[in-house]
């Protein structure tokens, strides 16, 4: 069966945003609950806002370096949700946050040339607990800066990448470069944020649609080639 990547939207601070992403065709919104984000967003407004969402659509919430009572109160407002840690969180922190959901973790991915040789197969044996590895670049404030990260410094086709991780390209994705990234990665799914938007945690209706359009013409090419 041909491989349909999936694709979260991240960062969403209005309720017209995640009606469009998930009418467009997104399988995921983030909601950013770490308070230093220009995009952060308190439980109750992540509630609000995941109320917007149809089913099967699923709503993510994404944390930097959180307490117990952090996440339990984001939990309270969006029950069904996906976790993303962000920050510093080892295996065990993310395992014990979580408390059996399913939860993703962020590999931030030093910027320049070679990517400073970060060792991606010993991080997703490492986080092998996580339902997926968002792979982002390492910028300031710990995520959502806009930036690629050297995509051919990593081994994307190592057969124990693939057998320990569901890989999530992240960091920089735009509508103009996200066919040649899920191209190259073949990734399980792609995370996006600042490249959808006409200012922080503010989305851009046509670009939200044109990101999606581009992830479903690479799937669609993807399909008529040979792996
Ligand atoms: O969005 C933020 O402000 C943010 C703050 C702290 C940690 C993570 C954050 N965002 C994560 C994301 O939006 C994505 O998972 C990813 O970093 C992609 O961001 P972008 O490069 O802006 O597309």
């Amino acid at each position: 069966m041909p491989h349909r990547t999936r694709i979260k939207i991240c960062g969403l601070t209005r309720e017209a945003d995640v009606e469009h992403a998930a009418a467009a065709g997104a399988d995921a919104v983030g909601f950013v609950l770490y308070a230093a984000s220009p995009r952060a967003v308190t439980p109750q407004r992540a509630g609000a806002l995941a109320r917007r969402l149809p089913a099967f659509v699923t709503p993510v919430l994404l944390f930097v370096n959180a307490t117990a009572a952090e996440v339990d109160a984001a939990l309270q407002a969006v029950p069904h949700a996906v976790l993303q840690f962000h920050g510093d969180e080892t295996p065990a922190q993310c395992a014990a946050l979580a408390r059996g959901r399913a939860w993703l973790r962020a590999a931030r991915i030093p910027l320049g040339a070679g990517a400073a040789g970060f060792d991606l197969l010993e991080y997703a044996d490492r986080f092998a607990a996580a339902a997926g590895l968002v792979v982002d670049a390492q910028v300031p404030g710990y995520g959502g800066g806009g930036h690629a990260f050297d995509w051919n410094a990593l081994p994307w086709s190592h057969p124990r990448l693939r057998a320990a991780a569901r890989v999530v390209l992240s960091g920089g994705l735009t509508p103009a470069n996200v066919t040649d990234g899920v191209r190259l990665v073949r990734p399980w799914g792609v995370d996006v944020s600042s490249g959808v938007e006409a200012a922080k945690g503010v989305k851009d209706a046509a670009l939200v649609s044109a990101f999606i359009a581009a992830v479903r013409r690479a799937d669609a090419e993807l399909a008529n080639t040979p792996s």
